[in-house]
């Protein structure tokens, strides 16, 4: 950890580094250990069974509830913040023992367009909006069109950005274009917290996965992000590994910590279930919180809240108990 800051508050956000060229060319990623570590995660009893209510609960309020599709309306966002206010039914927390403020998702993730309509459904609540700018997913628009984007998007009320980074800079091995793109989109972001997607299956090896992950840590991200949820593989464990072990090379030499967002085909409570066991394993308690973990994802919850179901009741809730999410 950098000399002096071992006493950096815990939510003092990550401002960021100068780029070093040096530390890039350190990073390795032995593909084939990487997937027998994550392969073993799984298999791991760190969620002991008694305990898995909690877990699936803790998943929640590490959720970022997503929807971002080509046909969401805003019927479809006000119908996803209703939820995002209530994420369980009350008589199952009442079961469980859990006072119902204390179950709240992280934030409420939509297309930049719609952060207007997800901010007036949030209203009287902490949850923040996340909006995806920069031309989400593929990013493939002008630098000055990204900026302006998120400062609408900023505008528009949204407290949170996930931006895409743009693939080429990494696939050509341009460091300084990938850290100033980076870079800028956080000064355009101000107080509003950054997420940066990597988009990993694009960025060809897990090697450049881990030095982008590196870059966007330097440039001041407040969350590294596996995945936009539209390429064809999205979060996976072994890359999370990777993205886990450069968050905390960073807090090592840095004293910053970055949170980490797996994102795109998180279905099943179990898959939420293995990325938490993978953050305990890796990075400790302190990362099992919203401050430093997120799940994006648009089908989660209704599979989480069947889990919930089953264990209070012992048997599976009729599927129309658990609707859109
Ligand atoms: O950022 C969130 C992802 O786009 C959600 O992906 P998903 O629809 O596969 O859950």
């Amino acid at each position: 950890m950098a000399q002096g800051q071992e006493d950096q508050p815990r939510d003092e956000r990550n401002p960021g580094v100068p780029l070093d060229l040096g530390w890039l060319r350190e990073v390795r990623a032995n593909r084939s250990a990487v997937e027998r570590r994550a392969a073993t995660l799984p298999t791991r009893r760190t969620v002991k069974r008694e305990w898995q209510a909690a877990w699936l609960l803790r998943a929640i309020t590490c959720l970022d509830l997503t929807t971002l599709a080509g046909d969401d309306t805003p019927g479809t966002v006000r119908r996803l913040c209703a939820k995002a206010r209530h994420p369980v039914r009350s008589e199952l927390l009442e079961a469980l023992g859990v006072p119902e403020e204390r179950i709240q998702v992280a934030a409420v993730c939509v297309y930049h367009n719609l952060v207007p309509v997800a901010v007036a459904a949030l209203r009287g609540t902490q949850i923040p909006v996340a909006a995806v700018s920069t031309g989400f997913p593929a990013g493939q628009i002008a630098l000055d069109q990204k900026l302006a984007e998120i400062a609408a998007s900023v505008r528009a009320g949204a407290r949170e950005i996930d931006v895409v980074i743009s693939r080429a800079h990494v696939l050509t091995g341009n460091w300084q274009a990938l850290y100033d793109e980076v870079r800028a989109f956080r000064i355009a972001c101000g107080e509003a917290h950054m997420k940066t997607i990597l988009a990993t299956h694009e960025l060809a090896t897990l090697r450049n996965v881990g030095m982008a992950s590196l870059v966007c840590m330097m440039a001041g991200a407040d969350f590294i992000k596996t995945s936009t949820g539209k390429e064809a593989v999205n979060a996976t464990l072994p890359v999370g590994l990777v993205m886990t072990r450069a968050i905390r090379e960073y807090y090592e030499r840095t004293g910053y910590r970055v949170g980490l967002k797996p994102a795109g085909g998180i279905r099943s409570a179990k898959t939420a279930l293995d990325w938490l066991i993978l953050m305990k394993e890796e990075l400790g308690d302190e990362w099992l919180s919203g401050r430093l973990f997120r799940i994006g994802a648009s089908g989660l919850l209704s599979d989480i809240e069947r889990q919930l179901s089953y264990f209070v009741t012992g048997h599976y809730a009729a599927a129309h108990y658990n609707p859109l999410v």
